[in-house]
């Protein structure tokens, strides 16, 4: 009944920007943790590279001291064999050479030889603290740049030892290769390079610098490698993309539901008044005239169109929203009075009323406050009491003790549908209403059914009795108004007079009424 069809608009515009969007945030995503991923990759390896070369020339001042440590000044078979079988098991170096302490090379792996160590290594190697020290030069024997460490042990004996610089970097390679390129250098000059291809294109870049060898590892990012990887995680990009999108469609879907669902919009109504009050006109039996009007809400809802009274009602209660919505129709009524105050002098107005509302702690001083805010109700308002259940004994004595109250207030109170509700004989037993409505159900069948004629002259006999008015609801022809006419009731209400009316509408019809 309240689900219309909710009208989804074809929020196409919206889809397409989610598209985008969606796309746009899976790329940044990926790209950024990519990108990330690999510095904190770079970076760790870099370490793993600074750890791998420090051990490496640990090992390999190591097994210098080892070799000085057995050599002798004489160069004899023996020292070159030893120095041969050293050259042998070295993973790096492919020649050695023994010095004396005047920094002269007199014996090498193949046998005497006689040559001056450079000046500026001799003076290296006498300033560094450990006489140690590396170097980089064209070898004759290797014919390429070789790298060259030196070492003076305590004996006066001094060793280098030759190495191809690839020697070096072997397991350099296995750590960063292909990922990282890098180039290993010794001062300023390059010991080893594979860097050529990514100069100029690098993403970023790690220095390592082992400042006691005077060597340099720069580590590099290179763009081309970021993006081979970017172009490998491409279908989780298209994946992560279509699930946002279809996450971010879902989510805009059950915003829409929930910003158009029909308690929303209610609790949005009655929050801002923003429902609108019709009158139905109760005319007079006596002498035709209107001297009071029934309050009835009217909500148009922009998602729903309009919802039924009873509708509006109903989900009310269910939302626990009925005494607001109870107290946004009075506060209309009294607005009504207030613009009208000379239109509506005579008249009555019937709101309805929900007889748990009433028996709310708030509820007298509620309606204190309006009256404090709308005077011109005294006297003019009439609350309606629907009877949607029936009440317990506890309940019963508040409701009189309600009732009393709300009557010392100035304010009447009338019973809506009598004898269709809980409204027993036994309440009317300890109260007696300002008017009795009669429900439309017994209009519709008073004309064929002798029962129902019974009924209604037995009832109106009561209330004439009780001292209450008696109004027949649902009037909606002329053989219906005769018939109540027949049964002595006072005022009607109905369509055979007049629908529910917008308030401009309802003064106009009320001034057409008793000008005839
Ligand atoms: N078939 C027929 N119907 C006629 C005729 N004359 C009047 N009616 C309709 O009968 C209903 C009379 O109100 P009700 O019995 O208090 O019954 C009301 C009342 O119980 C409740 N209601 C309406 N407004 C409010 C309100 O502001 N507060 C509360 N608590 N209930 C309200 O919703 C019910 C339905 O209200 P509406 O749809 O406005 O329906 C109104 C009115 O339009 C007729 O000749 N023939």
């Amino acid at each position: 009944m309240f689900v219309k069809n909710i009208a989804f608009t074809p929020f196409k515009k919206s889809v397409f920007y989610y598209g985008i969007f969606s796309l746009l945030l899976s790329v940044l995503v990926f790209s950024s943790g990519l990108y990330f991923h690999l510095l904190k990759d770079l970076y760790g390896k870099s370490e793993t590279a600074e750890q791998i070369l420090i051990h490496q020339m640990d090992n390999i001042f190591k097994s210098l001291k080892q070799t000085v440590d057995e050599a002798s000044l004489s160069c004899n078979k023996e020292d070159v064999k030893k120095l041969r079988h050293r050259t042998f098991y070295s993973p790096i170096f492919k020649e050695f050479g023994l010095f004396n302490d005047n920094f002269q090379i007199y014996c090498t792996n193949f046998g005497p030889k006689e040559f001056t160590i450079f000046a500026t290594i001799k003076d290296r190697i006498k300033q560094s603290k450990d006489k140690k020290t590396v170097s980089l030069v064209e070898s004759h024997t290797l014919g390429e740049q070789t790298f060259l460490a030196f070492y003076l042990g305590e004996n006066g004996i001094g060793v280098n030892g030759l190495a191809p610089p690839r020697s070096l970097s072997i397991n350099l390679d296995h750590l960063l290769l292909p990922d990282y390129p890098y180039e290993l250098m010794i001062g300023k000059r390059s010991l080893v390079s594979n860097d050529f291809s990514v100069k100029g294109k690098i993403l970023d870049k790690k220095v390592v610098s082992l400042d006691h060898w005077s060597m340099r590892l720069d580590v590099y990012l290179p763009l081309n490698v970021y993006f081979n990887k970017a172009m490998a995680l491409l279908p989780f990009v298209v994946t992560l993309w279509v699930v946002l999108w279809a996450v971010f469609y879902l989510l805009h879907s059950c915003c829409l539901y929930y910003c158009r669902s029909l308690p929303r919009g209610l609790r949005k109504a009655i929050k801002n008044n923003g429902m609108e009050v019709y009158y139905q006109p109760i005319v007079s039996l006596v002498d035709n005239k209107v001297h009071a009007i029934e309050a009835l809400i009217r909500w148009r809802s922009p998602h729903h169109g309009q919802v039924s009274a009873l509708s509006t009602v109903e989900l009310s209660g269910r939302l626990n929203l009925l005494s607001e919505l109870t107290w946004m129709v009075v506060r209309n009524v009294g607005k009504f009075y207030r613009e009208n105050s000379k239109s509506l002098n005579n008249i009555t107005t019937a709101v309805n009323v929900d007889r748990y509302c009433l028996l709310n702690d708030g509820f007298i001083a509620m309606l204190v406050k309006i009256l404090e805010e709308y005077p011109e109700l005294k006297e003019r308002l009439c609350l309606e009491v629907t009877e949607t259940s029936a009440l317990t004994e506890t309940e019963l004595s508040l409701m009189v003790s309600r009732f009393e109250h709300i009557k010392a207030l100035g304010v009447r109170l009338s019973v809506d549908d009598f004898g269709t509700g809980y409204s027993g004989l036994d309440f009317l037993r300890r109260f007696s209403y300002d008017t009795l409505k009669l429900d439309r159900v017994f209009i519709a069948n008073l004309k064929d059914d002798q029962c129902t004629q019974k009924i209604l002259t037995s009832i109106t006999k009561l209330a004439k009795e009780l001292n209450m008015k008696i109004v027949a609801e649902g009037v909606e022809d002329k053989e219906q108004l005769d018939a109540v006419k027949a049964l002595g009731i006072d005022s009607v209400q109905g369509y055979y007079f007049c629908a529910p009316l917008p308030p401009e509408q309802v003064l106009t019809w009320i001034e057409d009424n008793d000008a005839k």
